[in-house]
C-alpha cells in the first residue's frame, strides 16, 4: 500500500478524455472506401429554411465533412413557405439519394409534419414515422429476410457507437442484450435525441433514467430483461438517486446555464455531453469520471453519411 511508484500526474489524469473524432475515424474511413469502390457518389440534399445560426453552422459543417468523404452535398435554401414543395421535388428526383431538413423550421407539430413529408427511402436522419415506430417497437429490419436494417436517428445512434467504442456494451453478451446490467441517466427527453436514445439503450438491455426539467421516467425491459422491447414507467426517483445508481450519464441540455452537479455522480462514472453547451464542467468531471466524452458531433455526421450509403444501396436494390 505505502509508497506508490505512480508519478503524481498519472494519478491526477486517471480520467480518459475521449475525443469524438477518434470514434468517427473508423466509420468515415469505411464510408470513404465504399464510395471509392462504387460507380456513383451518393447525393445528399439539405434544406435550410430558417435563420437559426446553429442550423446554418451544422449545415456548413455537414457540407465540409461530406466533401472530405467524397459525398456530393447540395444545400438548398428556400423560404419556409416553399419547403414542402421542394421536398416533394427531391422525393421524386431519382438523382437524390438522401434528404435532410435543418430544424427548427416552424417549430412544434408542423416540423413533425415536415419530417413525415420526406420519403422514408430518402430519410437520412431516420425521423419519419416509419423509422420511429420501428425503433420504439424494436423492429430492426425493413424486410422479412432481414437484409435491410432500419435507419436510426443520427445523434442517438452516435451515442450508441460511442458507448460501443468505450466498452459500455459488453460484447460477451448476445447482440441486443449487451447493456444488461448497465444503469444510464440521460438528461434530455427531446423527440430527436433524448427519447429515442432512452429507447435504444433500454432495448439493448440497459435500465435508463430519462430526465427533463419536469421529472424522471424509467425505460427498461424489466428484471432479467424478460420483455422483448423496452417499456416506460413513471417513477418517483430523484435526480440524486438516479445519478447515485448510474454507470453512465449523458447530458443534452440546450442552455449555457445548466451544469450537472458532479458531486452526485458515482466514482468512475462514464460521462458524455452532446449539448452544444458545456453541461459538464471539464475540471470537476475529471475528478470523478473514468471516461469523459465532451462532445459527439463528429460521430453524428459519420452516422449521417453511413445512413446515406445504406439508403443508396436500398434504392439500388429496389430499381434492380
Ligand atoms: N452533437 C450532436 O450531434 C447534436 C447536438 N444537439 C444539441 O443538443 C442539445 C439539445 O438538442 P435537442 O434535444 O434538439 O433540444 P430540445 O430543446 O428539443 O430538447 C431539450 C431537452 O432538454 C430538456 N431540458 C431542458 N432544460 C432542462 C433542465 N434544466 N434539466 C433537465 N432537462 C432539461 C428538455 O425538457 C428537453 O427534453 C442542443 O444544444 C443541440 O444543439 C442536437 C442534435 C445533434
Ligand atoms: N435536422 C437537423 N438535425 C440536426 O442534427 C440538427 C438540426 N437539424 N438543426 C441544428 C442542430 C444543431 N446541431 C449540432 C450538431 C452538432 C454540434 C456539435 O457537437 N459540434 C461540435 C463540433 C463542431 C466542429 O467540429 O466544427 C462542437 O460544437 O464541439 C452542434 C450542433 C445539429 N442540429
Amino acid at each position: 500500500m505505502g509508497s506508490s511508484s505512480l508519478p503524481l500526474n498519472s494519478i491526477a489524469m486517471a480520467c480518459q478524455v475521449v475525443n469524438a473524432a477518434k470514434v468517427a475515424t473508423a466509420f468515415i474511413n469505411e464510408v470513404r472506401a465504399a464510395i471509392d469502390a462504387s460507380a456513383a457518389s451518393p447525393l445528399l440534399v439539405g434544406f435550410l429554411a430558417n435563420d437559426d445560426p446553429a442550423a446554418r453552422k451544422y449545415a456548413e459543417w455537414t457540407a465540409r465533412t461530406c466533401q472530405e468523404t467524397g459525398i456530393r452535398f447540395e444545400l438548398r435554401e428556400c423560404p419556409r413557405t416553399e419547403l414542402e414543395d421542394r421536398i416533394v421535388d427531391a422525393n421524386e428526383d431519382p438523382a437524390v439519394n438522401g434528404i435532410m431538413v435543418y430544424y427548427p423550421v416552424f417549430g412544434g407539430p408542423q416540423d413533425q409534419y415536415i419530417q413525415n413529408t420526406i420519403s422514408f427511402s430518402k430519410d437520412v436522419e431516420g425521423l419519419c414515422h416509419k423509422y420511429r415506430y420501428n425503433m420504439y417497437h424494436n423492429i430492426r429490419f425493413l424486410d422479412k429476410a432481414e437484409t435491410q436494417k432500419c435507419i436510426i436517428p443520427c445523434t442517438p445512434l452516435a451515442v450508441v457507437k460511442i458507448l460501443e467504442f468505450i466498452g459500455v456494451y459488453n460484447s460477451i453478451l448476445p447482440y441486443g442484450n449487451r447493456l444488461h446490467g448497465r444503469v444510464i441517466t440521460i438528461v434530455n427527453r427531446s423527440e430527436v435525441v433524448g427519447r429515442p436514445l432512452a429507447c435504444l439503450l433500454a432495448n439493448d438491455g440497459a435500465k435508463v433514467f430519462s430526465v427533463d426539467e419536469f421529472g424522471i421516467m424509467e425505460f427498461h425491459r424489466g428484471e432479467g430483461i424478460k420483455l422483448k422491447k423496452h417499456e416506460v414507467f413513471e417513477t418517483k426517483v430523484t435526480l440524486a438517486e438516479a445519478l447515485a445508481k448510474s454507470d453512465v450519464v449523458i447530458t443534452g441540455v440546450p442552455s449555457p446555464n445548466y451544469k450537472l452537479d458532479t458531486s452526485l455522480l458515482k466514482d468512475g462514472v462514464i460521462a458524455i455531453n452532446f449539448s452544444t453547451f458545456k453541461n459538464i464542467d471539464h475540471d470537476a468531471i475529471k475528478e470523478k469520471a473514468s471516461i469523459f466524452v465532451p462532445s459527439i458531433g463528429k460521430v453524428t455526421v459519420a452516422m449521417l453519411e453511413r445512413n446515406l450509403l445504406r439508403l443508396q444501396a436500398y434504392q439500388a436494390s429496389q430499381s434492380a
